[in-house]
Protein backbone atom coordinates (compact mmCIF):
# COMPACT_ATOMS: atom_id res chain seq x y z
CA UNK A 1 0.00 0.00 0.00
CA UNK A 2 1.55 3.15 -0.80
CA UNK A 3 2.06 5.60 2.17
CA UNK A 4 3.31 9.07 2.34
CA UNK A 5 3.83 11.76 4.51
CA UNK A 6 2.55 15.58 5.36
CA UNK A 7 5.45 17.13 3.29
CA UNK A 8 4.78 15.46 -0.04
CA UNK A 9 0.67 15.29 0.50
CA UNK A 10 1.24 19.32 0.95
CA UNK A 11 3.15 18.92 -2.35
CA UNK A 12 1.07 17.35 -4.30
CA UNK A 13 -1.37 19.41 -3.12
CA UNK A 14 0.29 22.49 -4.20
CA UNK A 15 0.78 21.14 -7.66
CA UNK A 16 -3.18 20.70 -8.07
CA UNK A 17 -3.43 23.76 -7.74
CA UNK A 18 -0.58 24.86 -10.09
CA UNK A 19 -2.47 22.59 -12.73
CA UNK A 20 -5.78 24.37 -11.80
CA UNK A 21 -7.69 21.88 -9.35
CA UNK A 22 -8.18 24.56 -6.81
CA UNK A 23 -7.77 23.46 -2.80
CA UNK A 24 -11.90 24.34 -2.32
CA UNK A 25 -12.59 21.60 -5.52
CA UNK A 26 -10.50 19.07 -3.10
CA UNK A 27 -11.86 19.92 -0.10
CA UNK A 28 -15.41 19.66 -1.80
CA UNK A 29 -14.56 16.39 -2.55
CA UNK A 30 -13.12 15.53 0.75
CA UNK A 31 -16.21 16.49 2.72
CA UNK A 32 -18.44 14.84 0.32
CA UNK A 33 -16.64 11.24 0.86
CA UNK A 34 -16.98 12.24 5.23
CA UNK A 35 -20.53 13.07 4.64
CA UNK A 36 -20.87 9.50 2.48
CA UNK A 37 -19.16 7.31 5.57
CA UNK A 38 -21.69 9.25 8.33
CA UNK A 39 -24.98 8.11 6.15
CA UNK A 40 -23.31 4.63 5.94
CA UNK A 41 -22.38 4.28 10.12
CA UNK A 42 -25.74 6.07 10.83
CA UNK A 43 -29.62 6.27 9.32
CA UNK A 44 -30.35 9.20 10.88
CA UNK A 45 -29.75 11.41 13.80
CA UNK A 46 -27.68 13.71 15.33
CA UNK A 47 -24.08 14.56 14.29
CA UNK A 48 -21.53 16.68 16.35
CA UNK A 49 -18.62 18.04 13.97
CA UNK A 50 -15.66 19.19 15.69
CA UNK A 51 -14.10 21.47 14.06
CA UNK A 52 -10.41 22.76 14.19
CA UNK A 53 -9.20 26.10 12.19
CA UNK A 54 -7.16 24.59 9.65
CA UNK A 55 -8.36 22.90 6.56
CA UNK A 56 -9.56 19.27 8.76
CA UNK A 57 -11.83 21.62 9.95
CA UNK A 58 -12.60 23.07 6.19
CA UNK A 59 -13.49 19.46 5.55
CA UNK A 60 -15.92 19.04 8.26
CA UNK A 61 -18.04 22.38 6.94
CA UNK A 62 -17.84 20.76 3.96
CA UNK A 63 -19.45 17.26 4.99
CA UNK A 64 -22.01 18.60 7.36
CA UNK A 65 -23.62 20.82 4.42
CA UNK A 66 -23.90 17.35 2.56
CA UNK A 67 -25.42 15.94 5.62
CA UNK A 68 -27.61 18.43 6.58
CA UNK A 69 -29.13 18.62 3.09
CA UNK A 70 -29.78 14.40 3.82
CA UNK A 71 -33.39 13.99 5.52
CA UNK A 72 -33.27 12.43 8.75
CA UNK A 73 -30.11 14.57 10.21
CA UNK A 74 -29.76 17.22 12.48
CA UNK A 75 -26.03 18.76 12.47
CA UNK A 76 -23.95 20.78 14.59
CA UNK A 77 -20.87 22.25 14.03
CA UNK A 78 -18.71 23.20 16.76
CA UNK A 79 -16.05 25.37 15.71
CA UNK A 80 -12.60 25.75 18.33
CA UNK A 81 -12.05 29.58 18.03
CA UNK A 82 -13.97 32.14 16.42
CA UNK A 83 -15.11 32.53 12.32
CA UNK A 84 -12.03 35.01 12.07
CA UNK A 85 -9.61 33.11 13.51
CA UNK A 86 -10.19 30.07 10.35
CA UNK A 87 -6.84 30.29 8.49
CA UNK A 88 -7.62 29.36 5.20
CA UNK A 89 -9.39 30.96 2.59
CA UNK A 90 -11.12 27.71 1.76
CA UNK A 91 -12.84 26.94 5.20
CA UNK A 92 -13.39 30.08 6.00
CA UNK A 93 -15.70 30.10 2.34
CA UNK A 94 -17.30 26.40 3.64
CA UNK A 95 -17.62 27.53 6.79
CA UNK A 96 -19.48 30.85 5.59
CA UNK A 97 -21.68 28.12 3.79
CA UNK A 98 -23.05 26.68 6.56
CA UNK A 99 -25.71 29.70 7.72
CA UNK A 100 -27.81 28.94 4.48
CA UNK A 101 -27.45 25.09 5.08
CA UNK A 102 -29.26 23.99 7.94
CA UNK A 103 -26.39 23.77 10.05
CA UNK A 104 -25.74 25.04 13.94
CA UNK A 105 -23.02 26.55 14.52
CA UNK A 106 -21.52 26.84 18.23
CA UNK A 107 -18.11 29.05 18.58
CA UNK A 108 -15.79 27.70 21.27
CA UNK A 109 -13.40 30.55 22.53
CA UNK A 110 -13.02 29.30 25.94
CA UNK A 111 -12.17 25.75 26.94
CA UNK A 112 -14.90 26.35 30.18
CA UNK A 113 -17.66 26.25 27.85
CA UNK A 114 -16.82 22.73 26.92
CA UNK A 115 -18.29 22.05 30.20
CA UNK A 116 -21.22 24.58 30.51
CA UNK A 117 -23.08 25.73 26.98
CA UNK A 118 -21.02 22.96 24.61
CA UNK A 119 -21.37 19.73 27.00
CA UNK A 120 -24.83 19.29 26.39
CA UNK A 121 -24.28 19.22 22.54
CA UNK A 122 -21.38 16.28 23.08
CA UNK A 123 -24.46 14.19 25.44
CA UNK A 124 -26.83 14.70 22.87
CA UNK A 125 -24.92 13.66 19.16
CA UNK A 126 -25.31 10.13 17.81
CA UNK A 127 -22.14 10.25 16.24
CA UNK A 128 -19.07 12.44 16.30
CA UNK A 129 -16.68 13.37 13.49
CA UNK A 130 -13.03 14.33 14.31
CA UNK A 131 -11.85 17.58 12.38
CA UNK A 132 -9.88 19.20 15.20
CA UNK A 133 -6.20 18.31 13.45
CA UNK A 134 -5.15 16.72 10.43
CA UNK A 135 -1.85 16.79 8.86
CA UNK A 136 -1.34 20.61 10.14
CA UNK A 137 -0.66 19.20 13.56
CA UNK A 138 2.39 21.28 15.04
CA UNK A 139 3.63 21.13 18.80
CA UNK A 140 2.38 20.63 22.03
CA UNK A 141 -1.39 20.16 22.31
CA UNK A 142 -3.17 23.53 23.47
CA UNK A 143 -6.37 24.23 24.59
CA UNK A 144 -9.32 24.25 23.96
CA UNK A 145 -8.04 21.38 21.48
CA UNK A 146 -6.76 19.46 24.08
CA UNK A 147 -9.59 19.04 26.05
CA UNK A 148 -12.04 18.70 23.08
CA UNK A 149 -9.92 15.50 22.20
CA UNK A 150 -11.08 14.15 25.91
CA UNK A 151 -14.63 14.82 25.74
CA UNK A 152 -14.62 13.08 22.12
CA UNK A 153 -13.10 10.42 23.63
CA UNK A 154 -15.50 9.86 26.40
CA UNK A 155 -18.09 9.87 24.20
CA UNK A 156 -16.88 7.51 22.14
CA UNK A 157 -16.33 5.23 25.30
CA UNK A 158 -20.07 5.74 26.13
CA UNK A 159 -20.26 3.49 22.63
CA UNK A 160 -20.87 6.51 20.33
CA UNK A 161 -19.39 6.16 16.96
CA UNK A 162 -16.28 8.69 16.38
CA UNK A 163 -15.17 9.28 12.70
CA UNK A 164 -11.40 10.56 12.00
CA UNK A 165 -10.76 12.84 9.17
CA UNK A 166 -7.48 12.34 7.91
CA UNK A 167 -5.95 11.51 10.73
CA UNK A 168 -7.20 10.89 14.52
CA UNK A 169 -6.48 14.14 15.80
CA UNK A 170 -3.97 14.36 18.23
CA UNK A 171 -1.43 11.60 15.99
CA UNK A 172 1.38 13.21 14.66
CA UNK A 173 1.05 12.10 10.68
CA UNK A 174 4.64 11.06 10.40
CA UNK A 175 5.58 9.04 12.96
CA UNK A 176 2.21 8.26 14.35
CA UNK A 177 3.15 9.69 18.02
CA UNK A 178 1.11 11.92 20.10
CA UNK A 179 1.07 13.05 23.91
CA UNK A 180 -2.82 12.44 23.19
CA UNK A 181 -5.34 11.57 20.57
CA UNK A 182 -8.47 10.92 19.90
CA UNK A 183 -9.86 7.38 19.74
CA UNK A 184 -11.70 6.66 16.36
CA UNK A 185 -13.99 3.87 15.61
CA UNK A 186 -13.58 4.84 11.70
CA UNK A 187 -10.54 6.91 10.58
CA UNK A 188 -10.80 7.95 6.65
CA UNK A 189 -8.01 9.37 5.52
CA UNK A 190 -7.65 10.61 1.95
CA UNK A 191 -5.70 10.22 -1.30
CA UNK A 192 -3.38 7.95 0.37
CA UNK A 193 -2.60 6.08 3.50
CA UNK A 194 -0.23 8.63 5.99
CA UNK A 195 2.57 7.08 7.27
CA UNK A 196 2.15 7.71 11.13
CA UNK A 197 -1.41 5.95 10.76
CA UNK A 198 0.17 2.73 10.67
CA UNK A 199 2.54 2.76 12.98
CA UNK A 200 2.45 0.99 16.37
CA UNK A 201 1.65 3.61 18.71
CA UNK A 202 -1.50 5.08 15.98
CA UNK A 203 -3.00 1.53 15.54
CA UNK A 204 -5.18 1.27 18.37
CA UNK A 205 -6.20 4.91 17.76
CA UNK A 206 -7.26 4.38 14.14
CA UNK A 207 -10.12 1.85 14.44
CA UNK A 208 -10.71 0.93 10.94
CA UNK A 209 -8.50 2.72 8.19
CA UNK A 210 -10.47 3.65 4.78
CA UNK A 211 -8.42 5.57 2.26
CA UNK A 212 -10.49 7.91 0.12
CA UNK A 213 -10.01 9.51 -3.24
CA UNK A 214 -10.87 12.83 -3.57
CA UNK A 215 -9.89 13.57 -7.11
CA UNK A 216 -6.03 14.28 -7.04
CA UNK A 217 -4.89 14.63 -10.44
CA UNK A 218 -2.19 11.70 -11.69
CA UNK A 219 -0.05 14.62 -12.96
CA UNK A 220 0.07 16.12 -9.85
CA UNK A 221 2.11 13.40 -8.35
CA UNK A 222 3.50 11.68 -11.25
CA UNK A 223 5.12 15.37 -12.44
CA UNK A 224 7.87 17.05 -10.83
CA UNK A 225 5.95 20.42 -10.39
CA UNK A 226 6.49 23.71 -7.61
CA UNK A 227 5.10 21.90 -4.69
CA UNK A 228 8.15 19.64 -4.76
CA UNK A 229 9.98 22.67 -4.59
CA UNK A 230 8.50 23.81 -1.61
CA UNK A 231 9.85 19.97 0.04
CA UNK A 232 13.67 21.78 -0.50
CA UNK A 233 15.49 22.91 2.77
CA UNK A 234 15.01 26.49 3.24
CA UNK A 235 17.50 28.85 4.07
CA UNK A 236 17.79 29.89 7.91
CA UNK A 237 18.38 33.36 9.10
CA UNK A 238 22.15 33.19 10.61
CA UNK A 239 23.54 30.60 8.76
CA UNK A 240 27.04 31.07 7.74
CA UNK A 241 29.01 31.48 4.65
CA UNK A 242 29.85 27.71 3.48
CA UNK A 243 26.15 26.32 5.28
CA UNK A 244 24.40 26.55 2.02
CA UNK A 245 26.32 24.61 -0.22
CA UNK A 246 30.18 24.14 -1.43
CA UNK A 247 30.17 23.08 -5.12
CA UNK A 248 33.70 21.71 -6.18
CA UNK A 249 33.08 21.42 -10.34
CA UNK A 250 35.81 19.43 -12.20
CA UNK A 251 35.74 19.92 -15.74
CA UNK A 252 37.16 21.08 -18.74
CA UNK A 253 40.37 20.78 -20.79
CA UNK A 254 39.12 20.17 -24.73
CA UNK A 255 36.28 22.93 -23.74
CA UNK A 256 36.11 25.92 -21.21
CA UNK A 257 32.40 27.13 -21.49
CA UNK A 258 31.15 23.77 -19.87
CA UNK A 259 32.48 24.17 -16.44
CA UNK A 260 32.14 27.84 -16.67
CA UNK A 261 28.73 27.27 -17.10
CA UNK A 262 27.95 24.26 -14.36
CA UNK A 263 29.93 26.64 -11.89
CA UNK A 264 27.46 29.73 -12.17
CA UNK A 265 24.75 28.08 -12.67
CA UNK A 266 25.62 26.19 -9.11
CA UNK A 267 25.79 29.64 -7.39
CA UNK A 268 22.93 31.38 -9.33
CA UNK A 269 20.80 28.05 -7.84
CA UNK A 270 21.84 29.24 -3.77
CA UNK A 271 25.17 27.65 -3.87
CA UNK A 272 27.82 29.76 -1.49
CA UNK A 273 30.97 28.98 -2.80
CA UNK A 274 32.01 27.15 -5.88
CA UNK A 275 35.01 26.11 -6.99
CA UNK A 276 36.17 25.13 -10.07
CA UNK A 277 39.25 22.77 -10.98
CA UNK A 278 39.92 22.69 -14.59
CA UNK A 279 43.22 21.81 -17.00
CA UNK A 280 46.06 24.60 -16.85
CA UNK A 281 45.71 25.73 -20.59
CA UNK A 282 42.07 26.58 -20.26
CA UNK A 283 41.94 27.96 -16.37
CA UNK A 284 42.47 31.66 -17.61
CA UNK A 285 39.63 31.50 -20.43
CA UNK A 286 37.35 30.21 -17.42
CA UNK A 287 38.55 32.52 -14.55
CA UNK A 288 37.78 35.03 -17.30
CA UNK A 289 33.84 34.55 -17.57
CA UNK A 290 33.28 35.76 -14.62
CA UNK A 291 35.35 37.15 -10.90
CA UNK A 292 32.64 35.52 -9.19
CA UNK A 293 34.20 31.51 -9.56
CA UNK A 294 37.43 30.08 -7.84
CA UNK A 295 39.19 28.79 -10.49
CA UNK A 296 42.26 26.00 -9.50
CA UNK A 297 44.55 24.79 -12.43
CA UNK A 298 45.08 21.04 -12.65
CA UNK A 299 48.47 20.08 -13.80
CA UNK A 300 48.45 18.96 -17.51
CA UNK A 301 46.37 19.61 -20.52
CA UNK A 302 43.37 17.42 -19.30
CA UNK A 303 42.75 15.90 -16.17
CA UNK A 304 44.55 13.02 -15.40
CA UNK A 305 45.36 11.00 -12.64
CA UNK A 306 48.23 13.25 -11.19
CA UNK A 307 45.32 15.72 -10.00
CA UNK A 308 44.33 13.53 -7.27
CA UNK A 309 46.86 15.43 -5.03
CA UNK A 310 45.41 18.77 -5.73
CA UNK A 311 41.79 17.52 -5.86
CA UNK A 312 41.67 15.30 -2.88
CA UNK A 313 41.96 18.43 -0.57
CA UNK A 314 39.59 20.34 -2.15
CA UNK A 315 37.30 17.21 -2.26
CA UNK A 316 37.16 17.21 1.31
CA UNK A 317 36.49 20.59 1.70
CA UNK A 318 33.34 20.62 -0.60
CA UNK A 319 29.95 19.01 0.15
CA UNK A 320 29.29 18.23 -3.50
CA UNK A 321 31.56 17.12 -6.38
CA UNK A 322 30.20 17.84 -10.09
CA UNK A 323 32.15 16.46 -12.26
CA UNK A 324 32.46 15.57 -16.60
CA UNK A 325 31.62 18.82 -18.43
CA UNK A 326 33.87 19.37 -21.15
CA UNK A 327 36.83 17.14 -19.92
CA UNK A 328 36.73 14.94 -22.71
CA UNK A 329 37.36 11.22 -23.18
CA UNK A 330 41.46 10.65 -23.02
CA UNK A 331 41.86 7.29 -21.55
CA UNK A 332 43.66 9.02 -18.45
CA UNK A 333 41.01 11.43 -17.70
CA UNK A 334 38.46 8.43 -17.12
CA UNK A 335 40.76 6.75 -15.42
CA UNK A 336 41.65 10.42 -13.06
CA UNK A 337 37.33 10.18 -12.75
CA UNK A 338 37.60 6.64 -11.43
CA UNK A 339 39.94 7.09 -8.60
CA UNK A 340 38.52 10.73 -7.88
CA UNK A 341 35.04 9.34 -7.18
CA UNK A 342 35.88 6.84 -3.95
CA UNK A 343 37.18 9.84 -2.40
CA UNK A 344 33.73 11.65 -3.03
CA UNK A 345 30.69 11.97 -0.62
CA UNK A 346 28.29 13.23 -3.27
CA UNK A 347 28.72 13.54 -6.54
CA UNK A 348 27.35 14.41 -9.67
CA UNK A 349 28.40 12.80 -12.92
CA UNK A 350 27.02 14.33 -16.39
CA UNK A 351 28.74 14.19 -19.97
CA UNK A 352 32.43 12.97 -20.26
CA UNK A 353 32.20 11.48 -16.46
CA UNK A 354 29.63 8.69 -17.14
CA UNK A 355 31.75 7.35 -19.96
CA UNK A 356 34.20 6.16 -17.11
CA UNK A 357 31.39 4.36 -15.16
CA UNK A 358 31.19 0.33 -15.16
CA UNK A 359 29.57 -1.77 -13.51
CA UNK A 360 32.74 -2.62 -10.72
CA UNK A 361 33.11 1.11 -10.49
CA UNK A 362 29.21 1.55 -8.79
CA UNK A 363 29.97 -1.41 -6.79
CA UNK A 364 32.88 0.11 -5.39
CA UNK A 365 30.88 3.06 -4.77
CA UNK A 366 28.23 2.07 -3.18
CA UNK A 367 27.19 2.93 0.43
CA UNK A 368 30.21 5.79 0.09
CA UNK A 369 29.64 8.20 -2.38
CA UNK A 370 26.03 9.40 -3.27
CA UNK A 371 25.91 9.82 -6.85
CA UNK A 372 23.20 11.08 -8.78
CA UNK A 373 24.05 10.77 -13.08
CA UNK A 374 22.33 12.79 -15.69
CA UNK A 375 22.11 11.42 -18.98
CA UNK A 376 20.59 11.76 -22.49
CA UNK A 377 19.55 8.97 -23.90
CA UNK A 378 22.75 8.16 -26.04
CA UNK A 379 24.93 8.55 -22.93
CA UNK A 380 21.67 6.62 -20.26
CA UNK A 381 22.56 3.67 -23.85
CA UNK A 382 26.65 3.44 -23.27
CA UNK A 383 25.91 3.61 -19.54
CA UNK A 384 23.88 0.34 -20.09
CA UNK A 385 25.33 -1.02 -23.24
CA UNK A 386 21.76 -0.71 -24.42
CA UNK A 387 19.30 1.08 -26.98
CA UNK A 388 17.43 3.60 -24.88
CA UNK A 389 13.46 2.87 -25.34
CA UNK A 390 11.56 5.36 -27.35
CA UNK A 391 7.99 4.73 -25.09
CA UNK A 392 7.82 7.05 -21.92
CA UNK A 393 6.58 3.53 -19.90
CA UNK A 394 9.56 1.82 -21.36
CA UNK A 395 11.97 4.49 -20.51
CA UNK A 396 10.73 5.06 -16.94
CA UNK A 397 11.05 1.26 -16.36
CA UNK A 398 14.95 1.29 -17.86
CA UNK A 399 15.58 4.23 -15.45
CA UNK A 400 13.89 3.02 -12.30
CA UNK A 401 16.00 -0.76 -12.96
CA UNK A 402 18.88 0.69 -13.99
CA UNK A 403 19.20 3.29 -10.74
CA UNK A 404 17.89 0.02 -8.37
CA UNK A 405 20.42 -1.84 -9.46
CA UNK A 406 23.25 0.45 -9.58
CA UNK A 407 22.28 2.25 -6.27
CA UNK A 408 22.52 6.19 -7.99
CA UNK A 409 19.91 8.41 -8.65
CA UNK A 410 19.06 8.84 -12.47
CA UNK A 411 18.36 11.82 -14.26
CA UNK A 412 17.55 11.42 -17.69
CA UNK A 413 17.02 13.85 -19.68
CA UNK A 414 14.54 13.95 -22.71
CA UNK A 415 11.60 15.59 -24.05
CA UNK A 416 10.25 14.72 -20.61
CA UNK A 417 12.90 14.08 -18.07
CA UNK A 418 12.86 11.03 -15.94
CA UNK A 419 14.20 10.95 -12.58
CA UNK A 420 14.31 7.79 -10.33
CA UNK A 421 16.04 6.37 -7.26
CA UNK A 422 15.00 3.12 -8.15
CA UNK A 423 12.23 3.19 -5.24
CA UNK A 424 10.66 6.49 -6.03
CA UNK A 425 10.22 8.29 -9.70
CA UNK A 426 9.14 11.28 -11.21
CA UNK A 427 8.29 13.36 -14.24
CA UNK A 428 9.58 16.45 -15.61
CA UNK A 429 8.05 18.60 -18.78
CA UNK A 430 9.21 21.88 -17.85
CA UNK A 431 11.92 22.90 -20.96
CA UNK A 432 11.32 23.42 -24.31
CA UNK A 433 12.85 22.45 -27.95
CA UNK A 434 14.70 25.48 -27.82
CA UNK A 435 17.33 23.99 -24.88
CA UNK A 436 18.11 21.51 -27.44
CA UNK A 437 21.23 24.13 -27.56
CA UNK A 438 25.05 23.37 -26.31
CA UNK A 439 25.52 24.11 -22.41
CA UNK A 440 22.02 23.44 -21.23
CA UNK A 441 22.99 20.60 -20.33
CA UNK A 442 25.70 22.05 -18.28
CA UNK A 443 23.56 24.29 -16.69
CA UNK A 444 21.64 21.27 -14.94
CA UNK A 445 24.90 19.00 -13.48
CA UNK A 446 25.45 22.67 -11.78
CA UNK A 447 22.03 23.21 -10.25
CA UNK A 448 21.47 19.76 -9.56
CA UNK A 449 25.16 19.82 -7.75
CA UNK A 450 23.82 23.03 -6.08
CA UNK A 451 20.43 21.76 -4.47
CA UNK A 452 22.08 17.98 -4.00
CA UNK A 453 24.21 19.75 -1.03
CA UNK A 454 21.59 20.91 0.80
CA UNK A 455 19.39 18.23 0.20
CA UNK A 456 18.40 14.79 -0.12
CA UNK A 457 19.57 13.42 -3.92
CA UNK A 458 16.02 11.86 -5.49
CA UNK A 459 14.47 15.33 -4.37
CA UNK A 460 17.71 17.68 -5.55
CA UNK A 461 17.41 16.16 -9.03
CA UNK A 462 13.92 16.14 -9.70
CA UNK A 463 13.43 20.10 -8.74
CA UNK A 464 16.99 20.96 -10.68
CA UNK A 465 15.60 19.29 -13.74
CA UNK A 466 12.24 21.63 -12.69
CA UNK A 467 13.91 24.81 -12.17
CA UNK A 468 16.18 24.16 -15.27
CA UNK A 469 13.19 23.47 -17.73
CA UNK A 470 11.42 26.46 -16.40
CA UNK A 471 14.29 28.66 -16.18
CA UNK A 472 14.56 27.66 -19.93
CA UNK A 473 10.65 28.24 -20.72
CA UNK A 474 11.45 31.95 -19.29
CA UNK A 475 14.02 32.17 -21.58
CA UNK A 476 11.86 30.78 -24.49
CA UNK A 477 9.31 33.72 -23.80
CA UNK A 478 12.19 36.21 -25.13
CA UNK A 479 14.06 34.72 -27.24
CA UNK A 480 11.75 31.90 -28.48
CA UNK A 481 14.66 28.68 -30.97
CA UNK A 482 17.66 31.34 -30.63
CA UNK A 483 18.38 30.70 -26.19
CA UNK A 484 21.19 30.49 -25.34
CA UNK A 485 22.37 28.39 -22.10
CA UNK A 486 23.78 31.59 -20.69
CA UNK A 487 19.85 33.00 -21.04
CA UNK A 488 18.86 29.61 -19.04
CA UNK A 489 21.62 30.61 -16.36
CA UNK A 490 20.11 33.92 -15.63
CA UNK A 491 16.52 32.45 -15.39
CA UNK A 492 17.36 30.41 -12.77
CA UNK A 493 16.89 32.96 -9.63
CA UNK A 494 13.86 33.96 -10.91
CA UNK A 495 12.85 30.53 -10.47
CA UNK A 496 14.45 29.89 -7.12
CA UNK A 497 13.02 33.12 -5.72
CA UNK A 498 9.49 31.99 -6.61
CA UNK A 499 10.08 29.13 -4.87
CA UNK A 500 11.49 30.58 -1.77
CA UNK A 501 14.31 28.34 -1.73
CA UNK A 502 17.80 30.11 -2.45
N1 LIG B 1 -4.58 17.22 -0.47
C1 LIG B 1 -4.67 17.76 0.72
O1 LIG B 1 -3.65 18.01 1.38
C2 LIG B 1 -5.99 18.07 1.27
C3 LIG B 1 -6.09 18.34 2.61
N2 LIG B 1 -7.25 18.51 3.19
C4 LIG B 1 -7.35 18.61 4.64
O2 LIG B 1 -6.47 19.55 5.17
C5 LIG B 1 -5.83 19.01 6.32
C6 LIG B 1 -4.58 19.77 6.58
O3 LIG B 1 -4.95 21.10 6.82
P1 LIG B 1 -4.03 22.19 7.50
O4 LIG B 1 -2.68 22.09 6.93
O5 LIG B 1 -4.77 23.45 7.39
O6 LIG B 1 -3.88 21.73 9.00
P2 LIG B 1 -4.92 21.18 10.08
O7 LIG B 1 -6.30 21.45 9.72
O8 LIG B 1 -4.53 19.78 10.35
O9 LIG B 1 -4.55 22.01 11.40
C7 LIG B 1 -3.84 23.16 11.40
C8 LIG B 1 -4.39 24.13 12.43
O10 LIG B 1 -4.48 23.55 13.70
C9 LIG B 1 -4.00 24.42 14.71
N3 LIG B 1 -2.95 23.73 15.48
C10 LIG B 1 -1.88 23.06 14.98
N4 LIG B 1 -1.18 22.48 15.97
C11 LIG B 1 -1.83 22.77 17.13
C12 LIG B 1 -1.60 22.44 18.49
N5 LIG B 1 -0.56 21.70 18.87
N6 LIG B 1 -2.48 22.87 19.43
C13 LIG B 1 -3.53 23.62 19.08
N7 LIG B 1 -3.80 23.98 17.79
C14 LIG B 1 -2.95 23.57 16.83
C15 LIG B 1 -3.52 25.65 14.01
O11 LIG B 1 -4.54 26.61 14.17
C16 LIG B 1 -3.44 25.29 12.57
O12 LIG B 1 -3.86 26.31 11.72
C17 LIG B 1 -5.70 17.55 5.98
O13 LIG B 1 -5.50 16.75 7.11
C18 LIG B 1 -7.04 17.30 5.31
O14 LIG B 1 -8.03 17.00 6.26
C19 LIG B 1 -8.49 18.49 2.44
O15 LIG B 1 -9.10 19.73 2.53
C20 LIG B 1 -8.41 18.07 1.05
C21 LIG B 1 -7.13 18.11 0.37
K1 LIG C 1 -8.84 14.71 12.36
Amino acid sequence: MKCINSLRIKAIDRNCECLGLLPVQLMENAGAVIAQHIRERLESGRVLFLAGRGNNGGDAFVAARHLAGSSGYTVKVMLLGKARDIRTKEALHNFSLLKFSRVDVLEITDSSQLETSASESFQEADLLVDAVFGTGIRGKLRDPESKVIDFINREGKAGKTVISVDIPSGLDPDSGDFEKAVHAGLTVTFHHMKTGLLSEKAKEYTGMIKVADIGICVDAEQYVGPGDLMMLRRRESGEHKGDSGKILVIGGGPYSGAPALASLSALKAGADLVTVAVPEPVAEIVASYSPNLIVRKLSSNVLCPEDLSILMDLINSHDVVVMGMGLGRAAETLEAIRKILPFCRKAVLDADALSSLSGAIFESLAGNCELIVTPHAGEFARLRNMETPDSLESRIKAVREFSEEKGVVTLLKGKIDIISDGKQTLLNRTGNPGMTVGGTGDVLAGLTGSIFSRNPAFLAAACAAHVNGAAGDLAFEKAGNGLLATDVLENIPKIIKAAEIG
